[in-house]
């Protein structure tokens, strides 16, 4: 797990060997432990260069070994000891020096880049902190309001940045290792007292106290409840204010708090469950690493509407070609104007040049007939879409895929009225979608794996997170979406309000409630959909129960919102009063307040006093149930991905790992019972009644969330 050579006769070149990151595994401690003792006891040895295989130094500490019994070598003493080492060490940098593997490269002498490396120590984004000296070292050597910033964000910064910042030597555009050795080779006589980070003094600003106290404040308004960035900065204060010795055992004492706390498993779960979610698998067995996509080489993008603009940016900005198409001359030039206006100052942010050059805008579809890939952004309305299928059926060359935006119509129906439905997928980006990272791709029963592959592959290159997902109304993200939001105005019926229940779900992580967030969202769009489907306006029976629909209990507050004009953020006055129209500063509005007292006094409802608990549950536990029946019905294949559509698609706080991983940290008999609970005291609401897969995992003894697939994987696949 770690190679020794012995390179110009003198330097000791020791070669970490895990790939694919290097991470540092028990293993790969054993073997740096080894050669190191090795070299340092090898008097033919004069100086050390430590690299990574295949172009990497090292992804940092195993992160699937934190699940285990720790085993092996400590980091700490092992670091420790190569810090102290009298023979200079030069750490070759290439690739990546992330977490413990940056740390390792701190206790080197020395550091050399190579420059398309990257570096940084991402522990808090796993829950945890650089505990292998990471927030003794960085201090030391950048300063305190640097290092506070990297290791409270965990962010990456490229090597001319590192070079910058201090953090390494030299950066060069050569073969690092090869650097590395002369440099070792001319630090042989060259004093090392003053290249042990940890025997140097901190330089600390005057405002010590005051940078900590505001750094916390930001951290705890931006990350709520969120406990690692907090004890990075109790850490960085420690080296700040305390010797080497004293501080190292702080920062072991704040991993402490950290390391087995449901926050870092939920953490860890997602840095997994996003890698996860690309290995798609069809019921016909094909899958991401069997399945080649085709190249797309040029694109179209039909309706510039805010979806349409969002996903021609998020094309061309990667290089690919795009023609734009509007129905009608005015819509095209707005369209035209806002899609160079991002793209511009998309470039301007990223400091790259517009690629302004790959967009062209028409007027007429006869135009895409040689695009590879097309993707349809109209107006939600099936039969509007069927017309433009029908039309691309035409005039577009028989190997275009052709691909639909819909939020959640039948995929399927679409590729019906085309004359190639293997080539027919859904590609569901979230808005703005030059900016949300998620991408549902949507797998009819008659899409081949090669579209499949194409979409997921395609999305990946936008740099999307891409999930395969079944068809079915609302896909995953949408479907789930309905049971969290109806149980939120059910309990607005029985007694909260808007802001009670955004106030729970924001302090239990969501950076917006439900209320907060349709108002962004616009209240229109869902009163549209609710129409079409019949649950409200001119097409209801007037005969039918004010509170009841389609067989079921119906809320119909949100209806009687939008008929009052209010829309949400953009009419100044949704949920909330806003100061003006656009505006985003949220107040409770008291004829809101009217409105429900009115409307409970109407129907005789009561209204009774509801625990943030009972909002959390409900809420909470109707949308995971919903997740539960999605995986009986193959809609997903995982429940990581329908955690990974919920983290990135809909703001799930990823420290609670998202809702099926959370339904699994409360416990699942503890979902079950509370579900029983309120569907008893309440059997006419929809979606608290437990799924039967839910009953089943809790039968066979609650299996870890990475297992309930074992207890699926019989039924029926939808994708
Ligand atoms: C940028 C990357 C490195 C590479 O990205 P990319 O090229 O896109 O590739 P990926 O798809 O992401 O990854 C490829 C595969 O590699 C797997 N992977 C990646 N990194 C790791 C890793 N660090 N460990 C394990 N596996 C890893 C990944 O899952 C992929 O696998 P697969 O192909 O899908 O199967 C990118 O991967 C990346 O960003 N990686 C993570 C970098 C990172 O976050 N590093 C920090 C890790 S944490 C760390 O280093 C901590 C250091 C401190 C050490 C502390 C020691 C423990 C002390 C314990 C104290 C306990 C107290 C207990 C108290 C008590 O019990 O009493």
């Amino acid at each position: 797990m770690a190679r020794y050579e012995l390179v110009k006769r003198s330097v000791a070149l020791i070669t970490l060997t895990n790939p694919p990151v290097n991470a540092l595994s028990s293993a790969v401690r054993h073997g740096i432990a080894k050669t190191m003792e090795r070299a340092l006891s090898d008097p033919k040895v004069t100086a050390v260069v430590i690299c990574g295989e295949n172009g990497r130094f090292c992804g940092g500490a195993d992160i699937r070994e934190f699940a285990g019994p720790l085993r092996g070598p400590p980091l700490v003493p092992l670091l420790d000891l190569i810090e102290a080492g009298e023979k200079p060490v030069v750490a070759a940098i290439e690739g990546v020096a992330l977490g413990g593997g940056l740390e390792l490269a701190l206790v080197c002498h020395y550091r050399i880049a190579h420059f398309k490396a990257r570096l940084g120590l991402p522990e808090v984004t796993l829950g945890i902190l650089p505990a292998a000296g990471g927030t003794q070292r960085l201090p030391r050597l950048i300063g305190i309001p640097a290092a506070l910033e990297l290791i409270t964000t965990g962010r990456h910064v490229s090597a001319q940045e590192a070079l910058k910042l201090g953090i390494v030597d030299q950066v060069t555009e050569q073969n690092a290792c090869e650097v590395a050795v002369e440099f070792a080779l001319r630090a042989i006589a060259k004093p090392l007292s003053s290249r042990r980070l940890s025997s140097l003094t901190t330089p600390c600003p005057p405002n010590l106290d005051a940078l900590l106290e505001a750094v916390t404040m930001q951290i705890q308004k931006k990350a709520r409840g969120v406990m690692a960035p907090l004890a990075c900065v109790q850490a960085v204060r420690a080296a700040a204010t305390m010797p080497y010795s004293q501080g190292i055992k702080r920062e072991s004492e704040l991993m402490a708090t950290l390391f087995h706390s449901g926050q870092a498993r939920a953490l860890q779960y997602c840095f997994f469950a996003e890698r996860t979610a690309g290995k798609w698998t069809l019921p016909s067995g094909a899958q991401w690493n069997d399945t080649k996509p085709r190249e797309i080489r040029s694109a179209a993008v039909i309706g510039l509407g805010t979806m349409g603009r969002g996903i021609a940016v998020s094309l061309a900005r990667v290089g690919i070609p795009v023609i734009a198409v509007e129905s009608d001359k005015k819509l095209l030039e707005t369209g035209r104007q806002m899609v160079i206006g991002m793209l511009e100052r998309d470039a301007k942010r990223r400091g790259v040049s517009a690629s302004l050059n790959l967009l062209k805008f028409t007027l007429s579809l006869e135009d895409l007939k040689d695009v590879d890939l097309v993707i349809e952004a109209v107006f939600e309305d099936m039969a509007l879409k069927k017309s433009v299928f029908r039309e691309l059926s035409k005039v577009c060359r028989p190997a275009t895929l052709l691909c639909t935006n819909t939020s959640g119509l039948d995929v399927d129906a679409l590729a019906g009225v085309t004359d190639r439905p293997q080539l027919v997928i859904g590609m569901h980006f979230f808005s703005p979608a030059h900016v949300m990272k998620l991408l549902e791709v949507v797998c009819g029963p008659r899409s081949s794996s090669e579209t499949v592959a194409t979409a997921m592959s395609l999305g990946k290159r936008m740099g999307k997170v891409s999930v395969a997902v079944g068809n079915c109304p609302g896909f995953v993200g949408n479907r789930m979406l309905k049971p969290y939001s109806d149980q939120a105005s059910f309990l607005l019926e029985e007694g909260a309000t808007p802001e009670q229940i955004d106030k729970a779900l924001e302090d239990f992580g969501f950076a917006m409630g439900v209320f907060r967030m349709s108002d962004l969202a616009g209240l229109d769009v869902g009163w549209r959909v609710r129409k079409e489907s019949g649950l409200t306006g001119p097409d209801v029976d007037p005969k039918n129960p004010p509170r009841w629909r389609q067989g079921r209990k119906y809320c119909p507050i949100p209806d009687m919102v939008c008929e009052q004009g209010r829309f949400g953020q953009k009419t100044g006055r949704g949920w909330y009063v806003y100061d003006k129209p656009g505006g985003t500063n949220a107040k409770p509005d008291p004829l809101i307040q009217n409105l429900l007292e009115t409307y409970r006094s109407r129907y005789g409802i009561k209204p009774r006093n509801i625990t943030d608990q009972e909002i959390i549950e409900r809420c909470l536990f109707a949308l995971a149930n919903e997740g539960f029946r999605i995986l009986e019905d193959g809609i997903a294949a995982r429940p990581e991905d329908i955690d990974v559509i919920y983290l990135f698609g809909y703001g799930f706080p990823r420290h609670r790992g998202g809702p099926m991983f959370y339904a699994s940290m409360v416990g699942l008999q503890r979902v079950l019972e509370r579900l029983e609970h309120y569907h008893q005291a309440h059997p006419d609401v929809p979606h608290l009644e437990p799924s039967p897969l839910l009953k089943k995992l809790v039968a066979c003894g609650s299996p870890p969330v990475q297992k309930w697939r074992e207890h699926i994987k019989t039924m029926h696949s939808h994708l």
